[in-house]
């Protein structure tokens, strides 16, 4: 397929059970173009997240698509992650970095910040991370970022640059206009009422379209 300029990021959902989760993946990484999928498991033991590592990675990276962990660099090691996600209350980006090494994806959240993103990227971080840009359920999302932050970042900047929250079909069209190289989806793609698999179709026209 045409490859477009910017690509899905697929997030887990918080809570999944690996045996039913690993069809939806496969059905939603089948179905389209998705440059990337997170595993973001909130309340759960190291133990869960291997068990979940060791049965999802290999069905994105047979893929040639990038898997990447959220929240524990340690673990994205020893399990063969691409890479891992940290927020500004995580494992600092430098730390993370060392615990990964230099050929691993790194990124970092910067919510709405300028000052944020640009010590990221300064740093070596292999993306930054705005939003909420809009409404979501899926996570208490204290800071409010808008489709300006984007266009000011990739003017500026050569470190591509990740939209999130409340991102739909419906929505995308002004974030792919204002520069992100990225829109990372949780509910958009794993709550569609026809299945991850037309989510995936119904972005990537979403974003070719707003490409022109
Ligand atoms: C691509 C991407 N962007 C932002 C986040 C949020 O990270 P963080 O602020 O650490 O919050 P949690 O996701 O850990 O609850 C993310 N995970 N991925
Ligand atoms: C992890 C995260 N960080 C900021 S908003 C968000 C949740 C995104 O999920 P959804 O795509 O369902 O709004
Ligand atoms: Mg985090």
């Amino acid at each position: 397929m045409t490859e477009t300029a910017c690509r899905l990021y697929l997030v887990t959902p918080p809570v999944l059970e690996p045996a039913a989760f690993a069809p939806k993946l496969t059905e939603a990484l089948d179905a389209g173009d998705v440059a990337c999928v997170q595993l973001r498991l909130k309340d759960c033991s190291d133990d869960a997240v291997r068990r979940a590592c060791d049965a999802l990675r290999p069905i994105a990276q047979e893929r040639g698509v990038a898997f990447i962990l959220n929240d524990h660099p340690q673990l994205a090691r020893e399990t063969g992650c691409d890479g891992v996600h940290v927020g500004q209350k995580d494992t600092p980006y430098a730390q993370a970095r060392r615990i990964v090494g230099n050929d691993a994806i790194v990124g970092v959240t910067c919510h709405d910040s300028r000052h944020l993103a640009m010590e990221a990227g300064e740093a070596g971080a292999d993306y930054v991370a705005f939003g909420a840009f809009f409404p979501t359920t899926t996570k208490d999302a204290e800071f409010k970022a808008e489709p300006e932050l984007l266009r000011w970042w990739s003017e500026l900047m050569e470190v591509p640059c990740v939209a999130i929250g409340g991102i739909t079909q419906e929505n995308c069209g002004p974030l792919v206009s204002a520069g992100a190289d990225f829109l990372a989806v949780v509910g958009a793609v794993w709550n569609h009422p026809d299945g991850p698999g037309a989510a995936v179709k119904a972005f990537n026209a979403a974003i070719a379209a707003a490409e022109g």
